[in-house]
C-alpha cells in the first residue's frame, strides 16, 4: 500500500512499497547563512533508483553532499534532522565518515579517474578498508570491471594509465571503482552530462544492472534519463521537497502545479 503524507510547503511524500535504505527526516541543510535544504523528508527505497530532479540551485547536489558527509570538511556547513541508514543516524557525531563513504559511495559529474592504473584505480578504496591478498584483489578488481561492461575492452592494458580511456570509459571505471568497495547506496551527481549519446545509454544500462544490488540516487537535468532510469522520482524547488513518486506517476500524473510547471518546460 502507498500512503501519503502532507508535509510543510505543501510537500507530498510518498511512502513507498520496498523498504528504505535511507530515510531522511526533517533534513535542514545551511551553507552559512543560506538556506539550501528545508526539512527534507524523504526514503531510499533498498534496490531501487531514485532520480533528483529539479531547477539549478534547488539542492538536489547538496542532498547528495549530505548523504556522504562531504560538508564535514567545510567549516560553516550544517546539517540538522535525521538521516537513517539501517536505523543509525548518519549526521550525528558519532559517525567515522571514511567508514560512511565505504557504505555510500559517490561518482562525480566529470569522470575523476586518478592518475594511475586502470587496476590501481579500482583497487584504491578497497585498499582503505580492506586487506586482500594479491589473487583477491586481482578478483575483486575483475568484478567490478566486468560488472560495468569494462572488463573486456581493458583486461589487456590493466596496468595502461587511466587516462588513457575514453571519457564513457572513465566514467565506467569511476563506477567500478565505487562499487568495488562494496558500498550499499551509490549516489551519482549528474554522471552522464559530460558524455556521448552512446556512453550514456551503456550508463543507464548499467544502473538498471547495478540496482539488483544495490540503492543508487541519481541527480539529473536530464528528464528523459530520470524517466527511463528512475523507480522513483523527487522534484526540489528552492530546498524544499516538492513532491516524490513513482516515476511514472510523476511524469504523467504529478500531484503539484510547481512539478507539472516544471516537467512541462514552464520553468528551469
Ligand atoms: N559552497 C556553497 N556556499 C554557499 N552556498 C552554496 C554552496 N553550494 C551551493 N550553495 C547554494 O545552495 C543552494 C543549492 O545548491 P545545489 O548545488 O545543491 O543545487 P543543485 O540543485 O544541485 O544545482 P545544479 O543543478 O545547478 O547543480 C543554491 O542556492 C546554491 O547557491
Amino acid at each position: 500500500m502507498t500512503s501519503f503524507v502532507s508535509g510543510q510547503a505543501g510537500q507530498i511524500t510518498n511512502t513507498p512499497d520496498t523498504p528504505a535504505m535511507i530515510s531522511i527526516r526533517n533534513l535542514d541543510f545551511h551553507y552559512g547563512a543560506t538556506h539550501a535544504l528545508k526539512s527534507i523528508t524523504i526514503d531510499f527505497p533498498q534496490r531501487q533508483v531514485t532520480g533528483m530532479i529539479g531547477p539549478s540551485g534547488c539542492g538536489k547536489s547538496t542532498l547528495l553532499r549530505v548523504l556522504n558527509r562531504m560538508y564535514d570538511l567545510y567549516p560553516g556547513q550544517r546539517a540538522t534532522g535525521e538521516v537513517l541508514l539501517d536505523g543509525e543516524n548518519i549526521i550525528g557525531p558519532s559517525v567515522d565518515a571514511n567508514q560512511l563513504r565505504s557504505r555510500i559511495g559517490m561518482v562525480f559529474q566529470k569522470p575523476t579517474p586518478f592518475p594511475m592504473s586502470i587496476a590501481d584505480n579500482v583497487a584504491f578504496g578497497v585498499k582503505l578498508h580492506e586487506r586482500l591478498s594479491k589473487s583477491d584483489m586481482d578478483a575483486r578488481i575483475e568484478d567490478a570491471l566486468k560488472r560495468v561492461a569494462l572488463w573486456n575492452e581493458v583486461k589487456d592494458r590493466l596496468r595502461s594509465n587511466a587516462g588513457s580511456l575514453s571519457g564513457g570509459q572513465q566514467q565506467r571505471l569511476c563506477i567500478a571503482r565505487t562499487i568495488a568497495t562494496r558500498p550499499e547506496v551509490i549516489l551519482l551527481d549528474e554522471p552522464t552530462s559530460a558524455l556521448d549519446p552512446i556512453s550514456t545509454a551503456r550508463i543507464e544500462e548499467l544502473l538498471d544492472e547495478l540496482k539488483q544490488d544495490f540503492t543508487i540516487v541519481i541527480v539529473t537535468h536530464n528528464l528523459q534519463q530520470a524517466a527511463r532510469c528512475a523507480d522513483r522520482v523527487a522534484f526540489f524547488y528552492m530546498g524544499e521537497l516538492i513532491e516524490v513518486d513513482s516515476a511514472d506517476r510523476l511524469f504523467t500524473a504529478p500531484k503539484q502545479k510547481r512539478t507539472q510547471d516544471y516537467i512541462t518546460g514552464r520553468f528551469g
